[in-house]
């Protein structure tokens, strides 16, 4: 290629900025005036909902229908998801806080679902994160419900079951665990391994196989892996790229979780009901009584009325010993009249039943 013609192609990016530039510009003025007709359309008392997770779905879902590339349609939601974010930032700066401290897998999912224009509020635990929202000191909150490797996040099941929340989103991560060091730290005698015990149980067979005689040490996530290998000489930490990022670690061995498809889900927990998207999930905690074939009186609804159920999970409940609670997923929202009918007919059966929430299916 001529310079001539790498300088005529910047000439034309250039121009081509300036109309993004001014598009971009026309968006956000456009988002200021929604904030101004929202606030202007208020009954007496009403509180301002600026935050439309189900718009934001339809938003995110358009530019995938309509991009023709050569972007992929992940690469351009993710744009517009950060335009987004910064338009609703003009509205309202939302609050969030995560499972941290910084650098965790819950950070990167909080930004993947909310964009980086939030005012993000690292928490030490994900009781913390529950409370935080609960006391209103933050709009919503992340944390991780299930991995596909280890699974549930008992935690977050627990917090569900004591705590009154709405779910209002979820949201996937492909999780990528590296083995890290600091710039001390002396490879060949390294005799201890931080992380968090989940992502230590991702990498059980990797870690059986090269680092069979070294301790294993659970910590409380595996930003603090991290965070406390930096100056130690003989430790490293599992941990994921922000982490590494973050605190300046060496990757020895990079992708070292035992299965390929390693992700995990997290929820977005708040207090804002979600309208219906036509894409939605719901997630309902039912506990029934101790007899034989509850849970099949339980299932039996939802094959009836071909309601896809996308995840149950059992935990003993907090009332009684050998008792149990279901924590189910299914496709459809809580206002659809086919869900409702079911919810009914389980209700009828049910010692108890709590809607945690419907909220837009993960778009990216
Ligand atoms: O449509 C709205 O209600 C808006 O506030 C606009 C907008 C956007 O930028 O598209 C911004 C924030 C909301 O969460 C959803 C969408």
């Amino acid at each position: 290629m001529s310079e001539q013609e790498l300088k005529a192609l910047r000439v034309r990016i250039d121009s081509l900025d300036e109309k993004v530039l001014e598009l971009i510009s026309e968006r956000a003025r456009c988002a200021q005036e929604v904030a101004r007709v929202k606030m202007a359309s208020l009954a007496e008392g009403e509180v301002p909902v600026f935050y439309r997770p189900e718009r934001e779905a339809q938003v995110l879902k358009r530019v995938m229908e309509r991009n023709k590339g050569p972007l992929g349609n992940e690469e351009m939601a993710r744009l517009f998801r950060e335009i987004m974010s910064s338009c609703l930032a003009l509205e309202q700066p939302l609050k969030v806080a995560y499972l941290g401290p910084e650098g965790t897998f819950t950070q990167a999912a909080a930004m993947k679902h909310f964009g980086h224009a939030v005012i993000s509020k690292p928490m030490a635990a994900i009781d913390e994160v529950f409370r935080e929202v609960a006391a209103g000191a933050v709009n919503f909150g992340v944390v991780p419900v299930e991995n596909s490797t280890e699974g549930a996040v008992n935690h977050t099941l627990d917090s569900l079951l004591e705590h009154d929340m709405v779910i209002c989103g979820e949201v996937e991560l492909r999780i990528h665990h590296h083995l890290l060091v600091g710039e001390n730290t002396k490879t060949d005698s390294i005799s201890r391994i931080y992380s968090h015990a989940q992502s230590l149980a991702q990498c059980r067979k990797w870690l059986d196989a090269h680092y069979p005689n070294v301790e294993r040490v659970a910590v409380s996530s595996n930003a603090e892996a991290a965070k406390r290998v930096k100056g130690e000489w003989n430790s490293a930490a599992i941990a994921g790229d922000m982490a590494a990022g973050l605190y300046g670690l060496t990757r020895l061995a990079e992708k070292i979780e035992d299965r390929p498809d390693n992700s995990t889900r997290f929820l977005m927990i708040g207090s804002q009901e979600v309208p219906p998207t036509g894409d939605d999930k719901t997630s309902i905690i039912v506990s029934m009584s101790n007899k034989p074939g509850a849970l099949h009186e339980l299932l039996v609804p939802f094959h009836d009325n071909g309601i896809d159920l996308t995840r149950i999970e059992t935990r003993p409940s907090r009332s009684g010993k050998w008792t149990y609670v279901f924590f189910i997923d299914f496709i459809g929202h809580h206002r659809d009249p086919l869900v409702k009918g079911v919810l009914e007919k389980i209700s009828q059966e049910a010692v108890a039943l709590k809607v945690l929430g419907s909220y837009p299916k993960a778009v990216l």
